[in-house]
C-alpha cells in the first residue's frame, strides 16, 4: 500500500507527541528519512569536521543514497508507527531500580571524621569530567590542603569511579576556535595535575567502579589506591588519537615496569582490579559487597594518626620527585595540546559523539 502525503504529515505530527524520548539513534534515522522524503537525496555540502552534530546528521542523510522520496516517506511512517506502538502502554510506574538517580552538583565535597571527601557526582554520565569539574576539583584540593582534615579522598557516585575526560568538552568552542580550546585545555590540565603533585596531605583514591582515561593516569600521584573488585582500569589514549597525561608516562613505567606500562598506555589494555594491584597501581582490592564498609573503617582509623607527621613524611617521600613530575606534566600537557588538534583525535571524538548527537 502506498503511503499518502497525509499519512506522512500525520507521522510528522505524531513524532512531536511521543511520550518517551526515542533516543539519539532513532532521532537520527527520523531526521535522515524526513530530509530524504521532503528534499530527496542529500546534495548539500558536507559540514566541517568540527561541526560534529551537523556532520552526523549529514552523514545519516547522505547514507540513504538515492532512496526515492516515496520509499523514504514509507520508511518514516513505518518507523513512527513502531515507536507509537511501543510507547502506547507504558508501565504505570518505573521500578525504582530503573530510575536514573537525580543529578545535582557534579562535585560534592564533605568533611567528617578527619577526612575530606571529594566525590565525583555525575553518575548518569559515569562521572565524566567536565571543564567545570576540573576547576572545582582544583578548588576543592586547595581548600582541603588548608582545612582541619588529615586525609583527602577522591571517589565517585554510582556504579563508575570516573569515565575520564568528558568528550563533549571538545564541542564547547569559543570564538578562538579549536586552537583556543586546545590552548586553554593545556593550561587547565597542567594546573589540575600540578595541584595533585603538590598536594601536601595523604591523598587516597577510593575507586568504587570502573576508571577510564585521566582518572586512571593520575592514580600514580595518589598515596594510596583502594579499589572494589568490580573496578577496571583503562587508558584508551591511542584509540582516541591522544597521548598519556597525569604524569603517567613517568609514573606508570616506574610503578609497573616499562613493558607493562606500554601495554596500558600504548595499546589501551584494560586491567582488572586484581591485575592493577599486581602491577602496583592499586594498593588493595576489596570485595564489592564490603568495599565501602571496609575502606571507610580503615580510613577513619588512619585519620586519627598525627596530621603533622603524615604531612612531613609525605613531603619527604614526594620531595625527591617533585621537580621531575612538574616537568613531565608540562611536557605531557603540551604534547596533548598538539594531539587535540590532530585529525586522529578529531575523528575519534566525532565518532564517539556521532553515537549521541542531539537532534
Ligand atoms: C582539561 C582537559 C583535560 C583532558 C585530559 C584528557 C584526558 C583523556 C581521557 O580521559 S581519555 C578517556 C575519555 N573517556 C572515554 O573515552 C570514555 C567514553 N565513554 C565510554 O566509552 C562509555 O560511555 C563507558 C565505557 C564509560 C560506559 O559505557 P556504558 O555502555 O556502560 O554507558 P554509556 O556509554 O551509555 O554511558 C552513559 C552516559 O554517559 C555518557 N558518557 C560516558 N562517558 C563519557 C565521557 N567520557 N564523555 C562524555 N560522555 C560520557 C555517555 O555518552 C552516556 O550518555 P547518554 O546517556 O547521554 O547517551
Amino acid at each position: 500500500m502506498r503511503t499518502s502525503q497525509k499519512d506522512f504529515n500525520d507521522a510528522v505530527s505524531q513524532v512531536k507527541l511521543l511520550k518517551e524520548d526515542p533516543g539519539n539513534e532513532v532521532k537520527l534515522k527520523l531526521y535522515a528519512l524526513y530530509k530524504q522524503a521532503t528534499e530527496g537525496p542529500c546534495n548539500v555540502p558536507k559540514p566541517g569536521m568540527l561541526d560534529f552534530i551537523n556532520k552526523t546528521k549529514w552523514d545519516a542523510w547522505n547514507a540513504l543514497g538515492s532512496l526515492s522520496k516515496e520509499a523514504a516517506r514509507q520508511k518514516y511512517v513505518d518507523l513512527v508507527s513502531s515507536l507509537s506502538t511501543s510507547s502506547k502502554s507504558p508501565s504505570p510506574e518505573t521500578p525504582a531500580a530503573d530510575r536514573k538517580p537525580p543529578e545535582g552538583n557534579s562535585l560534592v565535597v564533605t568533611s567528617e571524621d578527619g577526612i575530606t571527601t571529594i566525590r565525583l557526582n555525575r553518575p548518569t554520565k559515569k562521572n565524566a569530567l567536565t571543564t567545570q569539574m576540573y576547576h572545582d576539583i582544583i578548588a576543592a584540593l586547595q581548600a582541603a590542603s588548608k582545612d582541619e582534615s588529615t586525609i583527602t579522598v577522591l571517589t565517585g557516585s554510582g556504579d563508575y569511579y570516573c569515565s575520564g575526560n568528558d568528550l563533549t568538552n571538545f564541542t564547547h568552542l569559543s570564538a578562538g576556535g579549536l586552537e583556543e580550546m586546545a590552548r586553554s585545555g593545556e593550561v587547565l590540565l597542567r594546573d589540575f595535575v600540578d595541584c595533585l603533585i603538590d598536594f601536601p596531605k595523604p591523598l587516597v583514591a577510593v575507586v568504587n567502579g570502573p576508571a577510564v582515561g585521566i582518572s586512571v593516569t593520575i592514580l600514580g600521584l595518589f598515596d594510596v589506591v583502594y579499589a572494589t573488585d568490580r573496578a577496571t582500569f583503562h587508558t584508551p589514549f591511542s584509540h582516541l588519537g591522544q597521548s598519556p597525561e597525569g604524569c603517567s608516562s613517568y609514573t606508570f613505567p616506574k610503578i609497573m615496569g616499562s613493558s607493562k606500562a606500554a601495554e596500558m598506555l600504548l595499546f589501551g589494555k584494560k586491567l582488572t582490579a586484581q591485575e592493577a594491584c599486581a602491577r602496583g597501581l592499586v594498593t588493595e582490592v576489596f570485595p564489592d559487597g564490603t568495599f565501602q564498609k571496609e575502606v571507610w573503617a580503615r580510613l577513619k582509623a588512619y585519620s586519627k594518626l598525627p596530621p603533622n607527621a603524615l604531612r612531613i613524611s609525605k613531603q619527604i617521600i614526594r620531595k625527591q620527585e617533585k621537580e621531575k613530575l612538574h616537568a613531565v606534566n608540562a611536557e605531557e600537557s603540551s604534547v596533548l595540546r598538539e594531539r587535540w588538534l590532530s585529525d586522529e583525535c578529531m575523528n575519534a571524538i566525532a565518532s564517539f559523539l556521532s553515537r549521541k548527537a542531539k537532534l
